[in-house]
């Protein structure tokens, strides 16, 4: 028997394709009561690792499973877990009705659940038009019908906002959201943050193949806190009596300014003036997310390591959550290309780099 709790557990899990490594030691773990987004670039694994989570292709090595069960093990896996791959695979002739009540009765439940379904994704009106001629949005939430036939406790999508417009975008956030305030578990695929950003509350990122982040939204939302880039006369005497005044998330960037975190533009101006430092310009950098996103993903393109990619095999320690490390990698990342750029020929550091040796 399966455990019932809708949680999805993806352990050590790897997919070969002849030469292509497809899906690379992921592991992650997606918890009901919210929506996860799973987040990577074109390329990156996310359809094949569905797929094996779905019983559809067959993992190299490690284990995908839904209520500490593999998909072949579930019983009537339809009751259990709903998913939309992909929105095509409808016998074009055959009605949006016909359709549903077709899977209705494999799945064991009675055409009323039919109407009902057609009704809740907006295809009440269609319902007695042929598959064939619906637009790839209609596709969708036919699909959508379906997957939710058994009632499952667990639902996952795959890129679900394809051909959706503006309003059955809106209807879709919606949905999932109150779907998994009911303690059920979904996961949805994207390869844009933004398309899902306001839909999800975990993340898990991935990028050539690998588990790059899990954990909170907020959590990645927090690394990417506001910061205060400063031109003041003298870098060092400032950073001084910042810290003096207890901030402390003081450093110099490359272009010979100092970023400041946890603190207000008003407040680092006070402090400077008070402290006779003379200061030429202020910018407020506001957090971007997509930023963060693009930061974490950006090296399967590039073929550069990954910043925050542990050496093979020690993936399964990876796992999760810690932006701190995602923060430590990257500033890792960071400090390297300062160097190299400071390494080039002809090129030194500025005076005002790396006063007090307070760098992080
Ligand atoms: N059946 C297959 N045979 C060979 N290679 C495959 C197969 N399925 C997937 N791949 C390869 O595995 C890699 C990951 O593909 P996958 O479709 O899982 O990525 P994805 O993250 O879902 O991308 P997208 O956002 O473009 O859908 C790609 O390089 C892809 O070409």
């Amino acid at each position: 028997m399966h455990d019932g709790s809708g949680r999805i557990a993806v352990q050590n899990l790897t997919k070969t394709f002849g030469a292509v490594t497809a899906v690379q030691n992921l592991s992650f773990t997606v918890e009901p009561g919210s929506v996860t987004g799973f987040l990577g670039p074109n390329g990156a694994g996310k359809t094949t690792t569905l797929r094996m989570l779905l019983g559809l292709v067959r993992p190299t090595a490690g284990t995908a499973t839904v209520n500490g069960r593999q998909h072949h093990e579930l019983g009537n896996p339809a009751r259990v877990v709903g998913s939309v791959l992909d929105n095509g695979s409808f016998h074009p002739k055959r009605t949006a009705r016909d359709h549903l009540r077709v899977y209705a009765a494999a799945v064991g439940v009675p055409d009323s659940r039919v109407d009902e379904l057609l009704g809740l994704v907006g295809l009440a009106p269609a319902a007695r038009r042929k598959a064939g001629g619906f637009s790839l949005g209609m596709r969708q939430r036919l699909a959508l019908a379906t997957a939710l036939l058994g009632d499952p406790q667990v639902l996952v999508l795959d890129e679900p906002a394809n051909g959706l417009d503006p309003e059955g975008i809106a209807w879709l956030r919606q949905f999932l959201r109150s779907f998994a305030a009911q303690g059920r578990t979904v996961l949805v695929s994207s390869h844009l943050l933004s398309e899902v950003e306001q839909t999800i509350d975990q993340v898990v990122i991935v990028s050539a193949g690998m588990t790059r982040y899990f954990g909170p939204l907020e959590n990645l939302r927090q690394g990417q806190r506001s910061r205060v880039l400063v031109q003041p006369a003298d870098g060092a005497a400032l950073a001084t009596a910042l810290r003096e005044s207890g901030i402390t998330e003081v450093e110099p960037t490359q272009d010979g300014r100092v970023a400041v975190a946890g603190a207000s533009l008003q407040q680092i101006g006070d402090i400077a003036a008070k402290s006779g430092i003379a200061v030429y310009g202020m910018e407020e950098q506001k957090a971007d997310l997509e930023q963060m996103f693009f930061q974490l993903t950006s090296p399967q393109y590039s073929g550069a390591p990954i910043p925050g990619q542990p050496p093979a095999g020690q993936q399964a320690q990876y796992q999760q959550q810690s932006l701190y490390q995602g923060q430590q990698y990257q500033q890792q990342y960071q400090q390297q290309a300062y160097q190299q750029q400071y390494q080039q020929p002809g090129q030194q550091p500025q005076p005002n780099q790396g006063w007090g040796g307070q760098q992080q």
